[in-house]
């Protein structure tokens, strides 16, 4: 689709008189998620973990949980689907959890959605860059065949896998989102870690693999990106989320020096280098540009910004 096709109503109310899910509601991305889609006229209905706090609206609910979920669906018939809950982070030590989790309770979660009373018109599924693994190409579109190299990495594919098995019941999309932050991302992520250090003036900071480069979006793009995608993707694709240009370690500590005015130390922790480490990620946007619009990317340096300066 050529950019001068893309729907008018993309940035306008398109969710006008429809029901939102979003699983994962009190996650780092489901917060910015939850904006963006009520912003664009959606009536936003969300899961979060059971214990933390409810309100209207917003139901708790285990994933794994295979009754639940078909309950909750049942009462939210929702219109479009967000799946954003999930196991994020890729170092997570219990790996049955993350099978359980990403795999089992997103096919609950779409067995729910197929048996349901109300089809929604799109369900969008997040998955991972992390899937392409160490890929030979110095830029990643969505024809580079994946090679995960972690539980994480599997778990993901395997979603996509399942979720497959779905796509004659459900208009599914799939995003793979490249690395993205901002304000709210927990600190055992990178960036957070490196702002958190910086935010309490600290002269030294200790790593762990310091060979990695990484294509990082604003968290607040990708939920643009999710929400248009949710309102114009054919179904059963695809989609790369990313900036379109990647930042190493070195760069990425230089950007904060310079935000903060200071110099800090960096040391390898090994307790923080990971095996099976995925070194290089950066990724192409055009498939996903060619279907939403252009994505006008925040300057990674304006983000570091922000979360500095929260
Ligand atoms: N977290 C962390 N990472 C470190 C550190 N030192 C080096 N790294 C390296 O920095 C890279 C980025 O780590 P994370 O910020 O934890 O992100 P990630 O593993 O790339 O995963 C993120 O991006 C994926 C998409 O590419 C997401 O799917 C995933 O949920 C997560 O957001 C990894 O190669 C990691 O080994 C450290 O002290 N902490």
């Amino acid at each position: 689709m050529a950019t001068d096709d893309i729907p008018a109503f993309i940035g306008g109310r398109e969710g006008e008189g429809r029901r939102a899910l979003i699983t994962g509601l009190r996650g780092f991305t489901g917060y910015y998620m939850a904006q963006e889609l009520t912003a664009a006229g959606y009536r936003v209905y969300g899961t979060v973990m059971p214990g933390e706090e409810l309100g209207p609206d917003i139901v708790a609910l285990d994933l794994c949980d295979r009754e639940a979920v078909a309950r909750m669906v049942d009462e939210v018939q929702p219109d479009v689907v967000a799946h954003l809950a999930g196991i994020a982070f890729v170092a997570h030590t219990n790996a049955e959890l993350i099978y359980r989790v990403n795999v089992v309770g997103t096919r609950n979660l779409l067995e729910a959605l197929a048996n349901g009373k109300h089809r929604p018109t799109s369900v969008l599924l997040a998955s991972s860059a992390n899937i392409y693994g160490n890929a030979s190409v110095a830029v990643i579109d969505e024809n580079v065949v994946p090679a995960p190299a972690n539980d994480y990495a599997v778990s993901k594919l395997a979603m996509e896998y399942m979720a497959r098995l779905w796509m004659d019941k459900l208009p599914i999309t799939i995003a793979r989102p490249f690395n993205y932050t901002g304000v709210g991302q927990a600190e055992n992520f990178l960036l957070p870690k490196i702002v958190s250090h910086f935010r309490r003036n600290e002269k030294r900071i200790e790593l762990g693999n310091l060979a990695i480069a990484r294509d990082f979006s604003d968290v607040r793009m990708v939920a643009r990106a999710y929400r248009r995608l949710l309102a114009v993707a054919p179904a059963g694709e695809a989609f790369n989320v990313c900036s379109g240009s990647s930042h190493s370690l070195a760069n990425l500590i230089d950007m904060m020096s310079e935000i903060a005015g200071y110099h800090i130390d960096v040391h390898v922790n090994p307790a923080f280098v990971r095996a099976n480490d995925v070194l290089t990620l950066s990724g192409s946007n055009s498939k996903l540009t060619a279907v939403i619009g252009q994505l006008d990317p925040t300057p990674l340096s304006e983000t570091l910004r922000w979360m500095y300066l929260a």
